[in-house]
């Protein structure tokens, strides 16, 4: 497994496989690995033939100097995870390799309409950096094939509409959130939690099942579900940042032509803001 932390090296090698007909499978991440992201791996491993693992802490997707500072950093833990799964490149640049010139000048990519919702309201900004760093990604690794977690629902669907709208030639795989036994999707934030939040967090899981359930059997009074779920989770002890209900193809509103529904679900717990989702079929 090649370890490799600047452009020219990286271009490099991706000039020789892509000139030896090989298919790039590409998976970004923030590092900090756990079974959600190796699921990523193995997706990518099965579809290509050179898998390339990006960890990038991307200064520009945070709005708030503390979470970026003390966000989990990992290298050598993860490049083992990874040696074992027969990753071909980890490619981990410093901020400075990517941006030489800071990120005040930084040219930028914005997906509008989708980025202003839900998290990107919550967090200022944060889409156009993912968007601008998944971006600089697809076009120094040049992948065929990239993959994506289902637990980042709204960053799938930028990616997804950003690949759609700027004609990179690559397919977005998305792939179902890994869960803990008890139902807490896994998350690099979730080691924020102490012992007796790490109890409690499983709670944010249960009420959107719950949630899923009521709209399931034909509910359709969302203010009320989404009222009762708040005051369930405060009751509980996290602290609600934005649930919604939305139309899973547009994230709008649902309307009496939605098929799909997607709960997507924020709060906080102690230090972490965890979040979650799930689709319900509507037409059943
Ligand atoms: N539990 C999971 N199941 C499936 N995919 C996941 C899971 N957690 C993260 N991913 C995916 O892994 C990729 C990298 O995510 P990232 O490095 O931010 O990890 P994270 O655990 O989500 O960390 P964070 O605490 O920042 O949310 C993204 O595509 C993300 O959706
Ligand atoms: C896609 C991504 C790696 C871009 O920094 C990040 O947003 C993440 O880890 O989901
Ligand atoms: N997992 C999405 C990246 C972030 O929270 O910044």
């Amino acid at each position: 497994m090649l370890i490799i932390e600047t452009l020219p090296m990286l271009r490099r090698e991706i000039r020789r496989w892509r000139q030896a007909g090989k298919r790039i499978a590409l998976v970004p991440t923030m590092g900090n690995l756990h079974d959600g992201h190796l699921t990523l791996v193995d997706e990518a491993r099965e579809r290509g033939d050179i898998v390339v693992v990006s960890i990038f802490v991307n200064p520009m997707q945070f709005d708030r100097p503390d979470d970026l500072a003390r966000y989990p950093r990992t290298l050598q833990e993860d490049c083992e995870k990874l040696n074992r799964r027969s990753v071909d490149v980890v490619f981990a640049p410093a901020p400075a390799e990517v941006y030489p010139q800071g990120l005040e000048n930084q040219t930028f990519v914005e997906v509008p309409g989708l980025s202003s919702l839900l998290e990107g309201a919550s967090r200022p900004g944060h889409f156009r950096g993912v968007a601008t760093i998944v971006s600089k990604l697809f076009n120094l690794v040049q992948p065929d094939i990239a993959c994506f977690g289902e637990k980042d629902f709204q960053q799938l669907a930028i990616i997804r509409k950003m690949v759609a709208d700027m004609g990179f030639d690559i397919e977005i795989v998305g792939v179902p959130t890994v869960r803990a036994k008890d139902g807490l999707a896994l998350s690099s934030r979730n080691g924020y939690l102490s012992a007796e939040e790490r109890q409690l967090a499983p709670v944010l899981a249960q009420v959107m099942n719950g949630m899923a359930a009521r709209l399931a059997n034909g509910e359709r009074h969302i203010e009320e579900i989404i009222e009762a779920a708040e005051a369930e989770l405060s009751e509980k002890g996290l602290r609600p940042d934005g649930l919604a209900i939305c139309d899973a193809s547009t994230l709008e509103p649902l309307t009496v032509e939605s098929r799909r529904a997607v709960i997507l679900m924020a709060a906080w717990l102690g230090k972490a803001r965890l979040i979650d989702n799930q689709q319900v079929d509507l037409t059943q």
